[in-house]
């Protein structure tokens, strides 16, 4: 189907869940084409995840023609294809503001909807909390209140998916219904054995009695189901409703279903868009030049060009982490695991201890699920692995559990475990090479989603501290630190402070965690110390840097600037930033705040 604009808005006056169980069969195809061309009006303009959710268009008409929500509990895996939900559910006038401060959430969201239950965008969760809540309703006596997880076939490579599925096949008097949602992908084509049976499975056809995984752990199977019909996507629902028992339907769909740009595009299916034309599904706007995923993408193929041992590792995210052009140069030192971080970091554990230097590329706010795997497999072997977190800090659109913003903390506690900021492109590439020559243990490079941005020269360069920025012929005030990208804000907030008289200095540690021993002697030498760290503060590099200003005597005032200890909405990174401080005003504000409680004494000028 190629793209026609949709009909006026009136014609997607969508119904609410009563009148949709009542609607009568032949209007669902009709209401079914409403809701895609919605989907992309919208979702071309605002940005979002186009290609999950126009494969789930019949899916969740069905969901919600067969079951009662909220009596009836939907959980939507990851999350990410929950906007038909939203529409059906009586919020398609917020599209919109999908994604943006104080609009529609990209997630179920529990303050949006009675309907919405799990907001957490960390994948293979589903079937934990429907095993859960099935334990709930059995122990309350309400199991005719059915409980429904919609898990993709990439969620279902998780780890924890099998744990649940695990628990779930052996309670055969505890009824929960689970739909896999068979597109054939994450982001790429979903590998592994897994993949392959799920293959063989559609291969074979629906076949009374087959076996198959799911049947040997104790599920009742259904399917292969046409995910893209609403009437035999019903009618099995109806029958997996009457066994009250574990059963597992499974729904093959296409990602992107309905929208040819989606569903020829190679690289995701249009996974996550932000901007495109509705037309060609490509981007609206000029290239927006290097991301620093491309500029870490691009110097690991180089390091990988010289160095033999370097291998690399994703979790079901090759292109999303920067690993595409290391793939299609070495593709047999890339390793896609799918979305198995805990396994990710141990089998690169693996690979270290079999003579590699593994390089795991992994998104910040993911790392959390394998912080185990990190202390107790690679930090406690001292295991020379480099991880490479992208989307560190605040990452905007996808809100609370997307941001990257416990990383410095969590691993700041991790014996042996260094950890680098790069500030811009060109310590992209130094810290990287720095990374994987370092085999004492396990190290870290941290990078945001935003432009690249230039260079950031140095100064002088101080026992492994970059000086960006000092004040001649002023005292030696304020001595600015901060973690990577927030270098720029720094330097801009020193140029400005110095106007008004006061003397800056901004240094960048390149290796922020543990503390340089050089950088308590040159808080010593100031005022203040303030760090700037695009994470939470509690834990981070400014109470480290403040613990060791004491360990070394030094008295100097320590002001941690960074992220409050809270769960941060969805909204745009730079306005985010801006509003808990961390920008050139928030920075300024800071000194100002901090100096009046401290009053000028020192004279030094730095020479
Ligand atoms: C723990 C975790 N790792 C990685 C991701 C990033 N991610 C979001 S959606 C997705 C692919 C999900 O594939 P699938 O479950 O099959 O859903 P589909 O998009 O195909 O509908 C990935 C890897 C995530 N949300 N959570
Ligand atoms: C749902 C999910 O986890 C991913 O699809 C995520 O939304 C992608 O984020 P980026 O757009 O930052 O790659
Ligand atoms: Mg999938």
């Amino acid at each position: 189907m190629t793209y026609t604009p949709a009909k006026d808005e009136a014609a997607c006056r969508l119904p609410d869940p009563a009148q949709l169980r009542a609607a009568p069969a032949p209007r669902l195809r009709g209401l079914a084409a409403e809701i895609r061309a919605f989907l992309i009006d919208h979702v071309c303009t605002t940005g979002g995840h186009l290609g999950p959710n126009l494969g789930v268009v019949e899916l969740t008409l069905a969901l919600h023609r067969v079951f009662d929500s909220p009596r009836d509990t939907l959980i939507f895996d990851t999350g990410h294809q929950a906007y038909v939900h939203k529409l059906l559910t009586g919020r398609a006038e917020q599209f919109p503001t999908l994604r943006q401060a104080g609009g529609l959430s990209g997630y179920p969201s529990r303050a949006e909807s009675e309907h919405d239950l799990v907001e957490n965008s960390h994948a293979s969760t589903s079937l934990s909390y429907a095993d859960g809540l099935a334990k709930a309703r059995q122990l309350a006596g309400e199991q005719q209140q059915a409980v429904v997880a919609v898990i993709g076939d990439g969620a279902l490579t998780g780890g924890m998916a099998w744990e649940a599925l695990n628990n779930l096949g052996s309670a055969p008097g505890r009824p929960v219904i689970v739909v896999l949602n068979d597109n054939g992908r994450s982001y790429e084509p979903t590998h592994g054995a897994l993949a392959r049976h799920l293959e063989s499975l559609k291969a074979n056809g629906s076949v009374a009695g087959c076996r198959n995984v799911f049947t040997e752990l104790g599920f009742t199977y259904f399917g292969p189901v046409d995910g893209h019909s609403t009437g035999e996507i019903e009618g099995v629902l109806r029958r997996a409703r009457t066994l009250n028992r574990p059963v597992l339907v499974h729904v093959v769909t296409v990602k992107g279903k309905g929208y040819a740009p989606a569903e020829t595009d190679d690289a995701d299916c249009l996974h996550a868009v932000g901007t495109v034309d509705p037309v060609t599904g490509r981007p609206a706007g000029s290239g927006a030049g290097w991301t620093w995923t491309g500029v870490f993408g691009r110097a690991l193929a180089e390091v990988a060009a010289e160095r033999p041992k370097v291998v690399a590792l994703t979790a079901a995210m090759l292109r999303p982490t920067g690993l595409h052009a290391m793939q299609q140069r070495f593709p047999e030192r890339v390793f896609d695991v799918g979305i198995a971080e805990q396994h990710a970091v141990t089998s690169a554990a693996g690979l270290a201890m079999g003579g590699y230097h593994p390089v795991v590329a992994i998104y910040a706010t993911f790392l959390g699920r394998a912080f185990d795997q990190v202390l107790m497999d690679v930090a406690l072997h001292r295991l020379p692995v480099t991880f490479v977190l992208d989307r560190a800090g605040i990452t905007g659109p996808d809100g609370p559990s997307h941001h990257g913003m416990w990383d410095l903390s969590l691993l700041s506690a991790v014996p042996g475990m260094a950890i680098a900021a790069p500030r811009d492109p060109q310590r992209v590439e130094d810290l990287l090479r720095e990374a994987v020559t370092h085999d004492q243990g396990p190290t870290v490079l941290r990078i945001p989603k935003a432009p690249a941005g230039g260079d950031v020269a140095a100064l002088a360069r101080m026992d492994g501290i970059d000086i960006l920025h000092r004040s001649p012929r002023r005292p030696l005030d304020v001595l600015l630190v901060p973690v990577g990208p927030l270098a720029q804000a720094a330097l801009d907030a020193a140029r400005l402070l110095e106007e008004e008289g006061i003397g800056v200095t901004v240094a960048d540690p390149r290796w922020v965690l543990p503390v340089n021993d050089a950088l308590p002697p040159l808080a010593a030498r100031h005022l203040l110390a303030i760090s700037i760290e695009d994470g939470v503060t509690s834990g981070g590099v400014g109470w480290a840097l403040a613990q060791a200003c004491r360990a070394h005597n030094v008295s100097t005032p320590v002001v941690p600037l960074g992220l409050p200890r809270s769960f941060i909405s969805h909204g745009s990174r730079t306005a985010l930033l801006a509003a808990v401080g961390l920008d050139a005003a928030g920075i300024i504000r800071t000194v100002h705040d901090a100096l009046t409680g401290t009053t000028l004494t020192s004279q030094e000028t730095l020479r």
